[in-house]
């Protein structure tokens, strides 16, 4: 079966990325990504590609090469499935946060609201892919509420999920370590499989059954943060032993069997999915009745939520034990470096830590704007709304987040901030200048050498 015209619902971090490319290794395919969003859709369309909504290096290219060829941004979504023989689903699937599994099963009402929409839609049939990372099983769901509304046309449910990482998404998407697809028509799998066999070599592409599939991609998701949980459990065991947790992570990196990637201690996990997938995981595996099971996975997210609170904590003790009145400079508030996205970022916790403790904030971030950052902060805290407008300054330039400020907390692992000029800014914070490095960014030899205090995770 060969597929002409692809619709992928939703113009996200993952829909546009993944679009575009798939966009770019298959010229003869016309891909248009539809979403809800027009303020977004505007922004993909924008002729300044500096302009689109996700910061990705290497997108702009790309887009800029595709856009109005054989990729196109647009709100017309009945029209783009109506027109595809394969419609992707790429919506978001967050935390629910109301009724039944609050705060730990996926929100599928996205995802249903896309099934729905192709149902009604749909006059001829369609292979319908699941890119969104969704909880093993909803395929059925998905398939029931397709083939209930959907008439006589005939639908192929597969399940695709994405591993890019954002930062990197481009480069993950151009050489994926593997391309998973999970589906019952063997048809339909290789429909698929041809577009991805455009430049991923077929080895590379597994094939199993749709559950597997949906799974792996929650499992991916936990084994991940897992290390991260792990070596940020060892870095408080480093503080307390005059070990040094990059030595550690060396040393147990060489190790073939552990390898040596993902061992980097930090502030602690951010970004909309480890939390979201592994809270997800729990969820499900209690819903079976498997309470060790849960138990397990759950432990990777309570010591993430210790290692970004005990952070802000030894801010605040070193300082006296006391930040009310004093200005705390952030660097970075993307959840990593290379990204716009803030969601679930550890500065966020921070921050609102500090101005519980009445500090003032100062944030610098490359990438994020200043009513991103204020979003952030209200979103999780509305009863500090109106204080926050006033503790919470920030700035397009790091010199002036940082002048008069006692403490700089580094929140993000921005390459720039490595080339600072650390004597100019020692001499524009009060003392005793403190530096609490959240990433291990900085030379703690060179840092100290010029006065400053320096703190960081593991050492
Ligand atoms: N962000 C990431 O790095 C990765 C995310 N994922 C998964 O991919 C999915 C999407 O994630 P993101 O792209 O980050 O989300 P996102 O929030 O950036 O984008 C989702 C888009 O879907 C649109 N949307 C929602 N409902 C819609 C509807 N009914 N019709 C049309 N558009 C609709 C929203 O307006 C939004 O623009 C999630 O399930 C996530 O877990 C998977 C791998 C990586
Ligand atoms: O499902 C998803 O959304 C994606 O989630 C992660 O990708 P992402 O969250 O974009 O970025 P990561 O590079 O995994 O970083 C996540 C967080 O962990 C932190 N991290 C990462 C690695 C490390 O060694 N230490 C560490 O603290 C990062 O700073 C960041 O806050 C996975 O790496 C992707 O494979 C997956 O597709």
């Amino acid at each position: 079966m060969k597929i002409n015209k692809i619709c992928c619902i939703g113009a996200g971090y993952v829909g546009g990325p993944t679009m575009a490319v798939i966009a770019k290794m298959n010229p003869n395919i016309q891909v248009t990504i539809v979403d809800i969003n027009q303020e977004r859709i505007d922004a993909w369309n924008d002729d300044d590609v500096s302009k689109l909504p996700v910061y990705e290096p290497g997108l702009p290219e790309i887009v800029k090469e595709t856009r109005g060829k054989n990729l196109h941004f647009s709100t017309e979504i009945d029209k783009a499935i109506d027109e595809a023989e394969m419609v992707f689903i790429s919506v978001n699937t967050p935390t629910k946060t109301y009724g039944k599994g609050k705060g730990m099963a996926a929100d599928l009402k996205y995802v249903e609201l896309c099934a729905r929409n192709i149902a009604d839609v749909a006059k001829t049939d369609k292979i319908v892919v699941e890119k969104s990372t969704l909880p093993v099983r909803t395929a059925h769901a998905i398939k029931s509420i397709l083939d209930n509304i959907g008439g006589e046309v005939k639908f192929d449910i597969l399940s695709n999920p994405e591993f890019l990482a954002e930062g990197t998404a481009i480069q993950d998407l151009l050489k994926p370590d593997r391309v998973l697809i999970g589906g019952e028509s063997k048809e339909a799998i290789e429909a698929l499989a041809s577009i991805y066999g455009s430049w991923v070599p077929q080895d590379q592409i597994l094939r199993t059954n749709v559950w597997s599939s949906e799974l792996s991609k929650l499992t991916a998701n936990a084994f991940l943060a897992q290390r991260i949980s792990s070596i940020n459990a060892i870095s408080e065991l480093c503080e307390h032993t005059e070990a040094n947790v990059s030595e550690v992570a060396r040393a147990i990196g060489m190790d073939s069997r552990i390898g040596p990637k993902f061992l980097n201690a930090s502030i602690g996990f951010g970004g909309s999915c480890f939390q979201k997938d592994i809270l997800n995981l729990v969820y499900i595996a209690r819903s079976y009745g498997l309470n060790e099971v849960a138990d397990y996975w759950e432990q990777v997210i309570i010591l993430n939520d210790h290692q970004k609170r005990r952070f802000s904590d030894k801010l605040i003790t070193t300082l006296y034990n006391t930040v009310s009145g004093k200005k705390i400079a952030m660097l970075g508030w993307a959840f990593k470096k290379d990204t716009n996205d803030t969601r679930e970022s550890a500065a966020i916790y921070v921050a609102d830590h500090l101005l519980s403790e009445q500090a003032s904030i100062a944030v610098y971030d490359p990438k994020v704007p200043k009513a991103k950052v204020y979003a952030d902060l209200n979103y999780l805290n509305t009863r500090l709304e109106k204080e926050n407008e006033e503790l919470v300054e920030v700035f397009n330039n790091p010199y002036e987040a940082i002048k008069d400020a006692h403490a700089i907390a580094i929140m993000t692992e921005w390459d720039e901030f490595k080339s600072y000029d650390w004597n100019k800014i020692y001499n524009l914070m009060k003392k005793p200048a403190f530096i609490f490095d959240g990433r291990r960014l900085l030379d703690k030899n060179s840092i100290e050498k010029i006065g400053f205090k320096y703190f960081t995770i593991g050492q």
